[in-house]
């Protein structure tokens, strides 16, 4: 076995399931709560609980639901082993009575019902993304763990779709490991930034478990490594349709000599240690050559160095791909760059050549992106780390996991803030759509028939008594699907691309203005006039009348 699958197999079975996500990935209070519900003989009151959010992020007004697979495959595994026992037996106090522990080993996720949106599904505050039913010890116990694996997820296939829709069509490469909060952060970011629209990751890891597309050109190391032509000690490559192998160096080495004047370059300008590194590189790759251009001077060296090692290429039947710049103005260099690859590719007749791939890097974020295609740029695609894969704007997004019901009776969380208030009571979904878009959320209790297309349904802010609204749907979709149910999953898991695909059209619903970066207009979710009113009688009944004195 390799190394690469020993430590891969370490962290993620086969499946790509995360092996350190199992019962004791939680918080402490969770297990003396389930103590303290065990001794009261609260244990087995039917829970509904409500996983939401209540503010999107990034300044944005949409968020993309991600981490849904990895819940199911928790609920699927959750079983306490003799060591997770035998340490909580270390850590709770000694006054814990053994019964305790032998419940704690019967538990299984067996009597739990999830329902939830799609994974990929674009969502929005409020509304319940997984709804958790079944008894309440249990329930209770799966708060930290389901929070954990949704909300960075979400958070980063929102950031990477945000990224996609600043990007349009250009390629977007994931190249963030290095930065990454941890090896377990580092996979996450690979795995849900693919969903959320980037094209493929630096990280071989991730392209391993989860099939991901690899991509990656060279650091300024290999260029550095290398002084002078001197250094380059096998120079012959065989061309690409078979014959004898010639000397690859000298067909670079003339073509420099030839271009360089094209450019008004002189060749003491031009590095030499840089020119062997795109050689050595090209030989090594001769159908994927792409070269880092901005070690010494994009202008006066990298640019020509590459030139002249692509027609080189040529000259052997192979075509190099292009070039990434990593440092100074992006816009300006990509520009000089094609007018480069447009010059070389009227002048010898190679129509590739004006198409050559430019790639750009260096501590790109969406607002880098959007004022980049303001500027005007000839990139094709962007390598993006940091503020990608930390969610540097905003690095975390804040799911809830609330109490909504009991024994069927409604139960709700007051605060002076109202955005804080919990919508008590189990909760339907429906997503309405107008012809194009979908127009709005509607939250219904669970008993009410839902809305029907063509029939006009009254849309009511959940706080706000004046701003209601009909609307007619042309279609309606329910929003929560039971996932899984009597300890089995119960519809087919969709693989990455499915997710990634929902993903795409889930956005293409949205109206563009929701979308878009600056001051979007937020997305409507609303509470049918009967939860409206459940919600408001049961708010009154629990909110103590105060005396002023
Ligand atoms: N045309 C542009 N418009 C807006 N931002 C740009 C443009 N070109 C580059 N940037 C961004 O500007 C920043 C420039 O980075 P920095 O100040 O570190 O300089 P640098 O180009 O990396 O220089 P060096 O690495 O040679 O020191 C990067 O975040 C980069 O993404
Ligand atoms: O800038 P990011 O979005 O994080 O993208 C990844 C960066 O990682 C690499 O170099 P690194 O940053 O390690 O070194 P450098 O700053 O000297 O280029 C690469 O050249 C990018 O600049
Ligand atoms: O392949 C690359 O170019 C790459 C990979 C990781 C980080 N920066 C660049
Ligand atoms: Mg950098």
């Amino acid at each position: 076995m390799s190394k690469m699958e020993s430590a891969g197999e370490s962290i993620h079975c086969k499946t790509g399931q995360n092996s350190i996500v199992q019962p004791l990935l939680t918080d402490l209070y969770q297990v003396t709560m389930a103590y303290a519900y065990w001794k009261t003989g609260k244990i087995d009151g039917h829970a509904v609980f409500d996983l939401y959010f209540r503010k999107n992020p990034f300044n944005g007004e949409f968020t993309v639901f991600a981490g849904l697979e990895e819940c199911l495959k928790f609920l699927e595994k959750f079983r306490y082993s003799e060591s997770d026992i035998e340490y909580l037996q270390q850590v709770l106090p000694k006054s814990v009575e053994k019964g305790f522990y032998d419940y704690l080993r019967t538990l299984t996720a067996d009597q739990i019902n999830l329902y939830s949106i799609k994974e990929g599904t674009v969502v929005f505050p409020r509304v319940p993304l997984i709804r958790i039913e079944g008894p309440l010890v249990m329930a209770q116990l799966l708060e930290t763990t389901l929070l954990n694996l949704v909300n960075y997820a979400s958070l980063m296939a929102t950031n990477a779709a945000r990224y996609r829709l600043a990007a349009g069509k250009l390629k977007l490469y994931e190249f963030g490991l290095r930065r990454a909060q941890g090896p377990d952060g580092g996979l996450s970011a690979s795995k849900y930034s693919y969903i959320g629209g980037f094209d493929g990751t630096s990280n071989v890891l991730a392209g391993k478990l989860f099939n991901i597309p690899v991509k990656g050109t060279h650091a300024h190391a290999y260029i550095t490594s290398f002084n002078s032509i001197d250094e380059l000690k096998a120079t012959l490559l065989a061309p690409k349709d078979g014959g004898a192998p010639c000397d690859f160096l000298q067909s670079s080495i003339s073509w420099r000599e030839k271009i360089a004047s094209i450019f008004n370059i002189l060749l003491s300008e031009v590095s030499d240690g840089e020119f062997a590194a795109f050689v050595s590189f090209a030989m090594a790759f001769p159908n994927g050559f792409m070269a880092l251009v901005d070690t010494y001077d994009v202008k006066r060296s990298g640019l020509l160095n590459f030139c002249a090692v692509a027609l080189a290429l040529h000259d052997f039947g192979y075509q190099a791909l292009g070039i990434r710049l990593d440092s100074g103005d992006l816009a300006y260099l990509s520009r000089v760059a094609r007018s480069y690859f447009e010059k070389i590719s009227s002048r010898y007749s190679i129509p590739y050549f004006s198409d050559l791939n430019i790639m750009a890097s260096n501590d790109i974020n969406e607002e880098t992106i959007i004022s980049l295609n303001e500027q005007g740029h000839c990139i094709d695609s962007f390598g993006i780390g940091t503020h990608l894969v930390t969610c540097q704007k905003q690095p975390a997004l804040g799911c809830v996991y609330k109490l909504v019901e009991l024994d069927g009776e409604p139960r709700i969380k007051l605060s002076h803030d109202m955005a804080k208030v919990t919508i008590p009571g189990k909760k339907n979904v429906f997503r309405l759509y107008g012809n194009a878009f979908s127009l709005i959320d509607l939250l219904q209790r669970s008993d009410e028939a839902p809305p029907v297309e063509n029939e006009k349904v009254l849309c009511r802010h959940p706080f706000e008594e004046s701003k209601r609204a009909y609307v007619i749907p042309s279609k309606v979709e329910d929003l929560l699907l039971l996932q899984w149910n009597k300890g089995r999953i119960v519809r087919p898991m969709p693989n990455l691309q499915d997710i990634k695909e929902n993903v795409n059209n889930s956005l293409k619903i949205l109206r563009p203005d929701i979308k878009r970066s600056l001051n979007p207009t937020p997305y409507k979710v609303s509470v049918s006039d009967s939860l409206y009113q459940f919600l408001h009688k049961l708010w009154l009944e629990n909110a103590p009348i105060g005396e002023l004195s």
